[in-house]
């Protein structure tokens, strides 16, 4: 994939299990894009971004007028540089140019090429990361999207170069298939081509909303550790299932798609409450299975989950 003079480098400065389900859902992104290109505005040499773009989330009029095209994973062991290159094989160009450029040990290089860096390494981490040597001039002017839980942009900014932007972003492993849910928060400093560009990064991966930086904590239990806990839900389902005959993989199968169906009915505009009512057939099974879960308090310990979560996700980054 080949940068064009509108193209930007996008770096992931920490390329782990997220910084892999985000540049594999971008580029996968990216490839319909490139499948759906018309052949004369393949053969112009232009790739002007249009709304021909592949996004089912994003708003055209609001597409930024550079778009990633570039992309440099930053990871610190030979080991995981290995499995980042493995991970993106299949993105691949005809010509065997590989889609992202794997550093090891070398985050200021990997940073100095960018143009956007998005921040990937643990919470703990990012004081060293960012205060490596040459790290902050390599930032100079640049836009760094963190999707660190619990670190605020006014630490963040405390450790990067004073004209470098800060956003934060709380992402989900789902990016990977393009279905994540990511809350995005920035400040005045943040030019509207900025913030656009933020948006369309994360709508290329799923859905993306904005919202203030004090609901982070919330959104980090919410939509970031949410799909550990929605899989405790399917797998809990499905064992019931089993519990009653049915075979796992079938059961397993079930669970999901009746997840997924129930929460697109809702993303479709039907409030929870009804199609719940909806299902309770009167003296029927629904109702006898809904009294149990509230005899369980299953909402009450659902809802707690998040708001421990969210507790623990505020402390986290701490030094
Ligand atoms: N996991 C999740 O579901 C979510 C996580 N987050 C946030 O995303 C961030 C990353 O999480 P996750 O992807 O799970 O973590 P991982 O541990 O999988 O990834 C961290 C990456 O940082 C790299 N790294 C560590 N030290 C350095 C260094 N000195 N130089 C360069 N690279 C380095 C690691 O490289 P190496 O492998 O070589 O050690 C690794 O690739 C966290 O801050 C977390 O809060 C947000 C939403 C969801
Ligand atoms: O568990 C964690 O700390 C990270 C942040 C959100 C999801 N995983």
């Amino acid at each position: 994939m080949e940068p064009t003079p509108e193209s930007l480098t996008l770096t992931v400065l920490g390329c782990g299990t997220m910084g892999v389900a985000i540049l594999s859902g971008i580029l996968s992104s990216l490839s319909s894009f490139a499948s759906l290109r018309l052949p004369n505005s393949a053969s112009s040499g232009t790739s002007t971004p249009t709304t021909l773009l592949p996004t089912r989330f994003h708003d055209a009029s609001k597409t930024p007028t550079r778009l990633p095209s570039k992309f440099i994973a930053c990871v610190k062991r030979p080991e995981s540089a290995s499995r980042v290159r493995r991970a993106f094989e299949e993105f691949t160009t005809h010509g065997g140019t590989p889609p992202v450029q794997v550093y090891t040990g070398n985050n200021v290089e990997g940073v100095r090429g960018a143009d956007v860096v998005i921040l990937g390494c643990k919470p703990q981490m990012y004081a060293e990361l960012l205060g490596e040597e040459g790290m902050s001039e390599a930032l100079e002017g640049k836009l760094l999207v963190s999707i660190l839980a619990g670190v605020k942009i006014a630490a963040l900014r405390e450790v990067v170069h004073s004209s470098t932007r800060v956003v934060r972003a709380m992402p989900n492993t789902a990016s990977k298939i393009r279905e994540s849910m990511t809350v995005i928060s920035a400040e005045d400093d943040i030019s509207p081509e900025e913030k656009a560009l933020v948006s369309w990064i994360f709508s290329q991966i799923g859905r993306s909303l904005v919202l203030g930086e004090k609901h982070m904590d919330a959104c980090t239990a919410l939509c970031g550790s949410g799909p550990a806990f929605y899989a405790l839900i399917v797998e809990a389902m499905a064992d019931g299932g089993v519990m009653m005959g049915l075979p796992r993989a079938e059961a397993q199968m079930m669970a999901a798609q009746t997840m997924q169906g129930a929460g697109r009915m809702v993303l479709a505009g039907q409030h929870p409450a009804i199609i719940r009512e909806q299902v309770s057939t009167p003296a029927g099974c629904t109702i006898c299975g809904l009294l149990i879960l509230e005899d369980g308090k299953v909402r009450s310990t659902i809802a707690r989950t998040i708001q421990e979560a969210t507790n623990m996700a505020a402390g986290l980054g701490k030094q």
